[in-house]
C-alpha cells in the first residue's frame, strides 16, 4: 500500500470518551457513520473511506494500539498509567473526560496505618497508581483489586480506603465518602502505535496536528487560571 493514503484504525470506547471526542474528530473532518450507543457494530466506518473506528472497552484501548490492531487510540491517563505505555507514543492531551485520581474514604478514615489493623487496605481498579502513590509516601499498603463500584468497599469493611476517579464528587457524597488525597489530574490522551508512527507518518501526524488544532480551538473550555498559565 502506498503512503499516500494508508488506512487508519482508531480505537476508542463508547460513552463519555466517544461523546467528548466526537467534536474533536469532526473538527479534523472525521465523522463516524453510526452512533455506537445505538449500533451493536464494533467497527464503524467514517466519511473517510481510509479511516475506521473500533469501539472497545476503555481499558483495552492501549493493548489494541500497542499490538498494532489499531494505529491510534483515545485513552484516559488513568488507563495509560496502569498499562505502562509500552509500544505507544502519547503525542497529544485531548483535554476531554477530565477528572482526578484520588484517595477517598469515610470522613473519619485514617490515612496512616493503625497499630490494631496494621497495613492500610486500599480497594481500587488502579493498582499500579495506588501502589506508586503510597510507596512515594513510604507506606506499605495492601491493595485489593476491584473492577468497579469501589465506593462500596469501605462501607462494607472490605477496605479502609479507595483509590478512584472523582469528577463532581457526587458518587463519593452519595455513599457518605469524602476525597482525602489528590493523586493526579486525569484527561484522555491520543496514543499512537510506534510502527504506525513511522510507517504512516504523514497520515498520522496530519491527524495529530488536526486534532491539536481542534483541542487548542477549545480554549473556551479551559479555566481562567489555565488560560493565564498558558499566557505566562
Ligand atoms: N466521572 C468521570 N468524569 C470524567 N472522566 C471520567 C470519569 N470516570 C472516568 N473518566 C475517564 O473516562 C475514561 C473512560 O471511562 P468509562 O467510564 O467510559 O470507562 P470505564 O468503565 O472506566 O472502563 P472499562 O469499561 O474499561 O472498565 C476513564 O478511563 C477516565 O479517564
Ligand atoms: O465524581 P463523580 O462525578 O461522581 O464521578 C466519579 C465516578 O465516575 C466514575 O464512574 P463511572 O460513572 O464512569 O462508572 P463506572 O466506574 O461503572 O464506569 C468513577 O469510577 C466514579 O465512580
Amino acid at each position: 500500500m502506498s503512503d499516500d493514503k494508508p488506512t487508519l484504525t482508531i480505537a476508542l470506547s463508547k460513552g463519555r470518551i466517544f461523546e467528548q471526542a466526537l467534536p474533536l474528530l469532526a473538527a479534523a473532518d472525521l465523522h463516524p457513520s453510526e452512533d455506537p450507543e445505538s449500533s451493536r457494530k464494533l467497527i464503524l466506518a467514517t466519511n473517510d473511506p481510509c479511516v475506521k473506528l473500533v469501539i472497545i472497552r476503555a481499558s483495552d484501548v492501549p493493548t489494541y494500539v500497542e499490538y498494532g490492531a489499531a494505529d491510534l487510540g483515545i485513552a484516559g491517563k488513568d488507563v495509560l498509567l496502569e498499562h505502562g505505555g509500552d509500544g505507544l507514543y502519547e503525542p497529544l492531551d485531548l483535554r476531554i473526560a477530565r477528572c482526578r485520581l484520588m484517595v477517598a474514604g469515610r470522613p473519619d478514615a485514617s490515612l496512616e496505618p493503625t497499630a490494631a489493623r496494621g497495613r492500610l487496605r486500599i480497594a481500587t481498579k488502579y493498582v499500579r497508581s495506588a501502589e506508586r502513590h503510597f510507596a512515594a509516601k513510604g507506606q506499605q499498603v495492601e491493595i485489593i483489586k476491584l473492577y468497579g463500584s469501589m465506593e462500596l468497599s469501605p462501607l462494607v469493611g472490605l477496605s479502609d480506603l479507595i483509590v478512584d476517579l472523582v469528577e463532581s464528587g457526587g458518587t463519593l457524597k452519595a455513599n457518605g465518602l469524602v476525597p482525602l488525597e489528590h493523586i493526579g489530574d486525569i484527561s484522555s490522551r491520543l496514543i499512537v502505535n510506534k510502527a504506525a508512527w513511522k510507517m504512516k507518518h504523514a497520515r498520522v501526524t496530519g491527524l495529530v496536528e488536526a486534532l491539536r488544532a481542534a483541542v487548542e480551538g477549545n480554549a473556551g473550555e479551559r479555566t481562567a487560571g489555565e488560560r493565564m498559565g498558558a499566557q505566562g
